[in-house]
């Protein structure tokens, strides 16, 4: 088995929804509803056994009508989860009370966590595992908060450096997102995966990641015992996400599409 495919194989005959991992989600807000229903299809689609999405009501709705087969609530009601993805399309928590305690209570729960966009400037308060998703002008932002004042051209410039500086100061995993993504860890490995297509730049298309690398960690949270696990299923999912629009051939890209496809991408890298 591949080091990809060891974190895409499917259920057995003693499987069910449940052991199968729950993601509970808090994604998407009235500015940017859509990347919920981008995040949470990318999730659906890597096989894990439930989603819960915690959103408003608006954009829960957006979501039930793509995917009924999430489970919705308000972020603050969203329940046990094996692991939680927080962030893409979120307002800044800052300026919302209610939903920064919420997202504290979550990092401070001690299960793996995906963060993304809005969330990631909760990397320091996780106390589990936690993998953090930004682009160079959100790594950027985030190095300003260790102390390394940054511009998205120097993280550009020098990426691996960047994303390693970044999870040695945050105890993260970072994947660094971009045409080549950049996964380092704490120690300072880091493993570079260059997308097999460009035409995953478009929008929308993180926040299927996000939700590619939350269905897996969910599904395999038991396991998960180091970072450098964490590392090494953030590569397979940046490599499935990669195989998922390069299937779709040379054509524009919407990020649905890219999500639709995850699937069949798990099931081309899986082999006969
Ligand atoms: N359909 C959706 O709901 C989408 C939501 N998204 C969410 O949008 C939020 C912001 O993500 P970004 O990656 O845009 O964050 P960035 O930090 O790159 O940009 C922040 C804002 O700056 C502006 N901006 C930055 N670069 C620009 C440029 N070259 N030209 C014009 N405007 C520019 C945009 O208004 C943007 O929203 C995230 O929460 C993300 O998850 C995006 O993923 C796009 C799709
Ligand atoms: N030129 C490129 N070639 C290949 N992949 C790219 C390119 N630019 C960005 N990507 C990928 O597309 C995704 C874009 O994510 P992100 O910047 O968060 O956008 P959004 O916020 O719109 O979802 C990432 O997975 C990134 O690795």
């Amino acid at each position: 088995m591949s080091s990809t495919s060891r974190w895409l194989a499917g259920p057995d005959a003693g499987d069910d929804k449940y052991s199968r991992g729950v993601l509970a989600a808090v994604t998407g807000s009235l500015q940017y509803p859509g990347a919920a229903t981008l995040a949470v299809e990318g999730a659906w689609r890597t096989g894990v056994g439930l989603v819960r999405l915690g959103a408003p009501l608006r954009v829960q709705d957006l979501v039930l009508g793509r995917r009924p087969e999430t489970i919705v609530s308000t972020p603050e009601d969203l329940g046990r989860a094996d692991a939680y993805l927080l962030g893409s399309g979120l307002d800044d928590p800052a300026e919302d009370e209610m939903l920064r305690d919420t997202l504290v209570g979550i990092a401070d729960s001690g299960a793996p966590v995906v963060l993304d966009a809005g969330a990631l400037g909760f990397a320091m308060r996780v106390r589990g595992l936690c993998l953090v998703t930004p682009h160079a002008g959100e790594l950027a932002r985030m190095l300003g908060w260790l102390g390394r004042e940054s511009e998205r051209a120097d993280v550009v410039a020098s990426p691996a450096e960047h994303a390693a500086f970044a999870a040695e100061n945050t105890g993260a995993v970072v994947v660094l997102k971009g045409a080549t993504t950049h996964i380092a860890t704490p120690s300072g490995a880091v493993t570079s995966v260059a997308a097999e297509t460009n035409r995953l730049a478009t929008a929308g298309s993180g926040d299927v990641l996000a939700g590619i690398l939350g269905g897996l960690v969910a599904q395999h949270a038991p396991d998960l015992a180091t970072r450098e696990q964490l590392a090494e299923l953030a590569a397979a999912g940046v490599s499935l996400h990669s195989r998922a629009a390069a299937r779709l051939g040379d054509r524009p890209l919407a990020a649905l599409e890219i999500a639709e496809s995850v699937a069949y991408a798990t099931a081309e890298l899986n082999g006969p």
